[in-house]
């Protein structure tokens, strides 16, 4: 059963669409929401909060619908801002613990749940230091811990790898698939970078303008954004016949050049028999990337 569903859901701001009749399901487990920035994925996690009105369209948590179940969502729902919101004169210790009882804990369990949480994401050591004098990633991980401490479902996390260094960000890549793999929680984590997020999720969604581009599981993403490009020394319009004839989708652009989607193996065997068969030299051969912005060109086309 999904998680999270939106049909056509639509917010409208004055001056702008965030959000423009998106429809996803979301399945349990590590799924990535990716866009740039202003693309509507705080927008979107906001609505499924209950915490902003959509202006039309329905959406779901765990079947309960947002406009009605606000408050049964969020006591099920852990929530990682993307801004630091935290208080520079506390320390992580008091904070967990503040918004463990706010989540309905009693004083016994609050304290344990918050050591434990605290453990979880590395900050057990620095625990009683004021929150003012943490890195970046510190700050980060004691969001992560307050979306964590009242034991959720689901943890929706908002850019958590903001403002960290290449470590910060693969650690708190790490644990955030561990969440989902030692403690059954699903995770619904926004970035604007599409590959860390294939690096953790096993769906990903991808959403411009507040409208949906692509929803699929990551290695289905990942095989289907991939191409070869091809660069032959000549006849590049025979091997291109060749390998169309193949049944591949071969792209020219005017050179000796050609791009294949790689989403099979044989592809390579195909374009290296294809260029010994025209007897011309095999100049380059690359693996390359789509962006999203290419995907998004590519729909539009
Ligand atoms: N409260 C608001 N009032 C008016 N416009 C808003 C409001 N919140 C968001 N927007 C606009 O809606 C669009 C989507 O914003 P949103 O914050 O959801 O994007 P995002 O994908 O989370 O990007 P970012 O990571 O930069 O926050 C943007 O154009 C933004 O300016």
């Amino acid at each position: 059963m999904p998680v999270i569903q939106t049909e056509e859901l639509t917010k409208r701001f004055p001056a702008t669409t965030a959000l423009d009749r998106l429809t996803i399901d979301v399945e349990p487990g590590v799924v990535g929401l990716v866009g740039a920035n202003g693309a509507g994925k705080s927008t979107l996690i906001k609505i499924l909060l209950g915490l902003s009105p959509a202006t039309s369209g329905r959406a779901s948590v765990f079947g309960l619908d947002v406009t009605k179940d606000g408050p049964k969502i969020r006591e099920r729902v852990g929530y990682m801002p993307e801004h630091d919101c935290l208080p520079g004169d506390v320390s992580a210790t008091e904070f967990v613990v503040h918004m463990a009882r706010m989540s309905g804990l009693p004083a016994d369990a609050a304290r344990e749940r918050t050591a434990d949480t605290l453990r979880h994401v590395g900050l057990y050591e620095e625990r009683y230091r004021p929150i003012g004098g943490y890195s970046t990633g510190m700050k980060q991980r004691v969001k992560l811990a307050q979306a964590l401490v009242h034991d959720p479902e689901i943890v929706m996390l908002d850019e958590p790898t903001n403002g960290l260094d290449p470590v910060g960000r693969d650690d708190m890549l790490a644990l955030i698939r561990r969440i989902w793999a030692e403690f059954g929680i699903t995770v619904l984590v926004t970035s604007h970078l599409l590959g860390e997020l294939e690096r953790i999720a096993d769906h990903v969604v991808v959403i411009d303008g507040g409208t949906l581009l692509r929803s699929s599981s990551t290695s289905e993403f990942t095989r289907t954004s991939q191409f070869l490009v091809v660069e032959v020394s000549a006849a590049a319009e025979a091997v291109a016949a060749t390998l169309t004839a193949a049944g591949l989708t071969v792209s020219r652009d005017g050179t000796q050049q050609l791009v294949l989607p790689l989403d099979d193996e044989k592809v390579y065997d195909l374009v290296r028999d294809a260029v010994a068969a025209e007897g011309v030299g095999l100049i380059r051969l690359e693996q390359s990337r789509h962006h999203i912005s290419e995907i998004f060109e590519q729909d539009q086309g």
